[in-house]
């Protein structure tokens, strides 16, 4: 079993590198499937192993992948088929985006159906209702969800019931091949959205309106493999930025586009951290005393639910009491057990916890419960005192590439080990883990 260990009390200083964002590769790397023509060459693509998965997703519906020097290539240009099995949908839940490319280009798509998760249930019902609008039918049983279209999709006009990321990028898929113009109502704004929509554009697509609530987007007869550079991952750097702020250190976190980052700005800098816009990233200084704050998750260009347990490290080292409001999921609190551990003082009440700050965090052996929970467990290492232990590193592995040897280049005292299984139930959990 590996392990992260992290030795709290250190300043953070330095700079640190931002990757291509796992958000927008993923969308990215699904749409590659709608070019029937020529190679799609995506570079600035993260070594995770969410994008290893999303490869296999592709391969096994026929395309050609390559992954090298953080550029896959991609060849889809034959005949694909159209079933993604549940052992890679189990793995990676994002595999459900393929649908929408498959069934605009095959006119059938069967997937297998994604299950509950550590943050909730995470239906697609909305990706399934634009589908429909467009012409398809739905089929659900034996585990898998089956979508089929005589003939070409329509395009239709689909208001969204929540702005789903998911389903606005799986419907942008289906419509780019569909027949007519699709107008895309009460959508998700993320800039991976934006990312996804200027990708689908260069291939030949028309779609416009990314990035605000409605997108219009005008079906093409096909599309054409082109190049693509990802943009940074705002995530990975939102999580940099707070692992300066919460050791009081000062760091510039290199690729940050403040544009990206304006909610958690705000509240870093209501909590009394410094950040400076520089040429090549956002340069953040922690304070002597970080000020408490409430704060609510909520879709772009609102805080972002994948900053909230990151936050909530930073929020029990603040001074006084603040509370967070977590909107976008009904469950993703589960980290809060694993920082109690770490003499945490939160008290859950319904979709709000509330965090008495500031406490003198201590090291304990907790588990990642997701990949944001893994990686706020490790910040609030970095300033706790004694040894961190965080184990369930394969959540983290899904959306931060060599995290402890980038926190250890910027001054971390953070290592990474492998422990001998001893027990019968360790054998057990090592082999029954995805
Ligand atoms: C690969 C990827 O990009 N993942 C991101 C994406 O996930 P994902 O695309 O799955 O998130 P959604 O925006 O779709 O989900 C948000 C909420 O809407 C609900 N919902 C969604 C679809 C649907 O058909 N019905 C429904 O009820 C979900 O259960 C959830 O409560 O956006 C989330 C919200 O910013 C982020 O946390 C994830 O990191
Ligand atoms: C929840 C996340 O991702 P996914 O939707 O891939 O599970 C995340 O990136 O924090």
């Amino acid at each position: 079993m590996e392990k992260i260990i992290v030795r709290g009390g250190r300043r953070l200083n330095g700079t640190v590198q931002v990757e291509g964002a796992k958000n927008a590769v993923l969308p990215v790397i699904a749409a590659s499937l709608l070019a029937s023509e020529d190679k799609s060459i995506i570079s600035n693509v993260p070594t995770l192993s969410d994008v290893y998965t999303i490869n296999e997703v592709l391969r096994h519906l026929g395309a050609d992948v390559h992954f090298e020097n953080n550029q896959v290539i991609v060849d889809a240009s034959k005949e694909l088929s159209t079933e993604a099995p549940f052992e890679y949908v189990r793995k990676m839940r994002a595999s459900v985006l393929v649908m929408g490319a498959l069934l605009a280009r095959n006119g059938h798509a069967r997937v297998a159906l994604p299950g509950g998760c550590a943050i909730g249930s995470r239906p697609i019902d909305q990706h399934l209702k634009g589908f429909e609008a467009m012409g398809a039918s739905i089929k659900v049983g034996n585990g898998f969800i089956e979508a089929e279209v005589n003939g070409r999709l329509k395009g239709a006009k689909v208001y969204l019931d929540f702005p789903s990321v998911g389903a606005t990028e799986n419907i942008i898929m289906a419509a780019a091949l569909a027949e007519g113009t699709t107008v895309l109502e009460n959508v998700a704004k993320e800039p991976e959205i934006v990312d996804l929509a200027n990708y689908i554009n260069a291939m030949g697509g028309k779609i416009r309106g990314a990035g605000t609530g409605t997108i219009r987007i005008e079906g093409v007869e096909t599309l054409k493999g082109i190049n693509h550079s990802i943009i940074p991952d705002r995530i990975e750097a939102g999580t940099f930025m707070v692992a300066a702020a919460i050791t009081g250190g000062d760091v510039l976190v290199k690729g940050a586009i403040p544009e990206h980052l304006t909610s958690l700005v705000a509240k870093m800098e209501e909590m009394g951290v410094k950040i400076v816009e520089e040429q090549e990233g956002l340069r953040v200084i922690g304070p002597e005393k970080l000020k408490s704050v409430d704060l609510k998750t909520m879709p772009h260009p609102g805080f972002p639910t994948d900053m909230q347990s990151q936050m909530m490290a930073l929020l029990l080292c603040a001074n006084g009491t603040s509370m967070i409001t977590e909107t976008v999921f009904e469950n993703r609190f589960m980290h809060v057990e694993e920082f109690r551990r770490m003499n945490g003082d939160i008290k859950i009440e319904g979709r709000s916890v509330i965090i008495n700050g500031p406490v003198k965090l201590q090291g304990a052996e907790v588990a990642a419960t997701d990949l944001r929970a893994g990686a706020a467990l490790i910040l609030a290492g970095l300033c706790a005192e004694g040894h961190t232990r965080v184990t369930e590193l394969k959540h983290l592995d899904r959306g931060y590439v060599n995290f402890h040897e980038k926190l250890a280049s910027i001054g971390a005292d953070i290592e990474r080990v492998k422990e001998e299984i001893t027990t019968k139930s360790d054998q057990q959990a090592a082999v029954s883990s995805d």
